[in-house]
């Protein structure tokens, strides 16, 4: 499930509650998606996890605190998880590759599938770039099957953004000094390669 920030939304029936400026945010979800968190925020047996993914600064960890605030969840940052070697690379700007990446994603999916078995919804901010690592948090859900994308407790919603905003929010971020993967994000190129690319 794709959303871009840009699209227009239909206000959709949220349980009664869900009505305060908090809840500002569910109206801008595409609708199967206000469905789904209406189900997670219904059901008081089954623990859901939403995955706010993107490239960086695509909005991915204010969209996913905001969510999760709203349905009254826990929010979980992805790059919290990151052991220090990780963040040393990303500070100094050197692409993580998949052997860094994969431990990371295991301590993510650990993290998810014991918040879903004690049947607590979380938000999860993460990356989750390639289809292969989409598909190791999904297999928190322990009754996942490949491609079976409907049934599984581990949903995504992948923000994007044009180009020019991305560049300009990483900008920001790095003369703030905050960590982040900045050659791949300075180049447009790599921006759209990831964007055009993603399949669920
Ligand atoms: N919808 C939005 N409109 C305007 N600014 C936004 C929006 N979403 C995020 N931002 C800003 O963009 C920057 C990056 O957002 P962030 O959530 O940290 O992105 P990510 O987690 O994807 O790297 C932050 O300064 C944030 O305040
Ligand atoms: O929000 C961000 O700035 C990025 O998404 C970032 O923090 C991400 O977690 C790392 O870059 C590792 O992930 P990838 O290299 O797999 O994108």
């Amino acid at each position: 499930m794709w959303l871009s920030p840009n699209t227009s939304r239909k206000h959709h029936n949220f349980p009664r509650g869900l009505c305060s400026p908090s809840h500002l945010i569910l109206l801008f979800l595409p609708l199967p998606f206000q469905l789904q968190v209406q189900k997670m925020v219904l059901s008081t047996t089954t623990g859901f996890a939403i995955v706010i993914m993107g490239v960086s600064g695509s909005g991915k960890s204010t969209v996913a605190k905001s969510l999760a605030n709203a349905i009254g969840c826990k929010f979980i940052e992805a790059d919290d998880f990151h052991p220090p070697s990780n963040k040393e690379k990303m500070k100094s700007g050197v692409p993580l590759s998949d052997s860094d990446r994969f431990p990371w994603l295991e301590l993510l999916r650990s993290t998810i599938k014991e918040n879903i078995e004690h049947g607590h919804n979380i938000t999860l901010s993460c990356s989750a770039l390639l289809k292969k690592y989409r598909e190791i948090l999904r297999s928190a859900d322990c009754d996942y099957k490949p491609g079976n994308y409907t049934q599984c407790k581990v949903k995504f919603l992948c923000l994007e953004a044009p180009v020019e905003v991305l560049m300009e929010r990483m900008k920001r971020r790095s003369e703030q000094g905050s960590i982040s993967c900045l050659p791949a994000c300075y180049n447009p190129n790599w921006i759209c390669y990831s964007l055009n690319r993603m399949k669920r």
